[in-house]
């Protein structure tokens, strides 16, 4: 069994008494165990982060040092850390390697970033700047998806404009971003990142501990409605990264055989538990059939195991809850009128394995259609004519990315700018997170985004200033 450290003040810490076990989603079996922090280590935590905060915000080019020694540390022990985090995930191990260079991308963006300031003057004429200041300690708390992308995406922005962080892993996925703490422990100032595990009410602990003056979260908006209420009463700046329930819109004149290949893996990369997954597909009622053939070829032919098997396609689902949700949410399907082409249960095996489901769901309502089911299930909906479809596809508390898929750009084009979300795409889906672009939702899945100048300034208060003489 390993065991795992928090990283708190710069110390690892092994020895802080109850532990938290860590299961292997390819097998059900406990593999690890990290600490779980008690409210005393959360204050230490705190306090260290305050502590660190002024000489880590005076120093900016200290900071943009670190934070590229991190990237070069990840890309060193990228192998090592892929492993356990296909260990702790289900992720295939080539989805895990991408996770890792990805963070590594996201922390050499940042540390290349310069910080905004804008000269101009007030209205008695004098020269003025306009420059963004850091927060202080920034709270940061990381869903089971993309464990270290996800902590990386808040961590680097943060760290950046100068804050100091005390970072909460999901309690499902500590691993991979608790040994990423102990690497980076030497190339940081004490104090200025601390990694703290451990299963509910840590979080929320964190959320409404006195010394944190932002809060970034990522996970469902269940969740993100109670941080933003948490939030609220210590007045706390707040970035929510939360649900999606993403439709994709498939035009009559789309070649079915065309796009499957695409169009499926937008829907169950990573095993369907992406954000920005296609949830459910709108096709014109001429061309489902042939489009529902061509998906369930492609959900039969891919291969589901272990992900650390570099031969594995689809891994397992992440823990026992998602797989249930997973389970529910097509059985009510089956019940109120859907087909399963492919799919339609887990497979008996050990661990969390749903099988790849195609399903041909009537239009109305259905569950599975309506709420965010994360997982690897994909209702493909008919429509008549493409404002009922563009209806449907903003029909819903969520807006996070959707996508038009059709063989004409400006047709395509046209119905992806009547989408009420924070990113379109045509003949592709959220292709386009990279560092530079925003990303966040709009209605309820989310407040604020993050990635991009717009990411730092989530960081950061305007101050206006009197300009330095020339
Ligand atoms: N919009 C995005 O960028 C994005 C990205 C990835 C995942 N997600 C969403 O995340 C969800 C899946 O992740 P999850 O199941 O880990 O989400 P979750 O909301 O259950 O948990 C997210 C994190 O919040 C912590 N937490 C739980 N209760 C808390 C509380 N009261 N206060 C503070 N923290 C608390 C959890 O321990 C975990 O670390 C999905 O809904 C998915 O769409 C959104
Ligand atoms: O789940 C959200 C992250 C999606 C991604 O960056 O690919």
């Amino acid at each position: 069994m390993d065991s795992h450290a928090m990283t708190i003040d710069g110390r690892a810490d092994t020895d802080s008494g109850a532990a938290l076990d860590v299961a292997n989603p390819a097998t059900g079996e406990v593999f690890a165990q990290v600490p779980q922090c008690d409210r005393q280590q959360l204050d230490e935590a705190c306090a260290a982060a305050e502590r660190a905060y002024r000489p880590w915000r005076a120093d900016d080019a200290g900071r943009r040092r670190a934070l590229s020694r991190m990237a070069d540390v990840l890309e060193r022990a990228a192998t090592s850390l892929a492993r356990m985090l296909t260990q702790e995930q289900g992720k295939p191990l080539a989805e895990a390697r991408t996770e890792i260079a990805r963070s590594a991308l996201w922390l050499r963006y940042y540390a290349d970033l310069d910080i905004p300031r804008e000269v101009t003057s007030n209205d008695a004429g004098d020269r003025v700047e306009i420059v963004r200041r850091p927060l202080g300690v920034v709270a940061a708390i990381a869903p089971w998806n993309f464990p270290l992308l996800l902590a990386v995406r808040k961590i680097a922005p943060a760290l950046r404009a100068g804050n100091t962080v005390v970072l909460k892993p999901s309690p499902y996925t500590p691993l991979t971003t608790l040994a990423f703490g102990a690497l980076v422990r030497d190339d940081l100032p004490p104090g200025v990142l601390n990694i703290v595990s451990g299963p509910e009410p840590l979080g929320a602990w964190l959320v409404s501990h006195p010394v944190p003056r932002k809060v970034s979260f990522t996970g469902s908006t269940a969740t993100g409605m109670k941080v933003a209420a948490a939030a609220a009463t210590g007045l706390k700046h707040i970035t929510l990264e939360l649900g999606g329930n993403d439709p994709a819109i498939v035009l009559p004149d789309a070649d079915p055989d065309h796009i499957a290949d695409s169009l499926f893996w937008s829907a169950f990369r990573n095993n369907g538990q992406v954000c920005a997954a296609v949830k459910r597909v709108y096709a014109h009622e001429r061309i489902q059939g042939r489009l529902l053939d061509a998906l369930t070829a492609r959900a039969r032919a891919v291969r589901v195991g272990d992900g650390l098997d570099e031969t594995t396609e689809l891994g397992p689902l992440s823990n026992p809850p998602q797989l249930g949700r997973v389970h529910e949410l097509v059985k009510d399907a089956l019940a109120h009128g859907a087909t399963a082409v492919t799919g339609g249960r887990p497979l008996h095996q050990p661990g969390y394995f749903f099988a790849p489901t195609i399903l041909s769901a009537p239009p109305g309502a259905l569950r599975i259609v309506d709420e965010e089911q994360f997982g690897p299930a994909l209702p493909v909906v008919p429509y008549q004519d493409l404002e009922e479809a563009i209806f449907l596809a903003n029909a819903g508390e969520y807006g996070l990315t959707a996508s038009v898929w059709s063989s004409d750009g400006d047709r395509a084009a046209k119905a992806a700018s009547a989408l009420e979300c924070g990113q379109v795409t045509v003949n592709a889906h959220a292709t386009s997170i990279c560092p530079s672009l925003p990303f966040g939702g709009h209605k309820r899945s989310g407040i604020g985004v993050e990635n991009g100048p717009w990411g730092l300034h989530e960081f950061t208060g305007l101050q206006v200033l009197p300009c330095p003489a020339a």
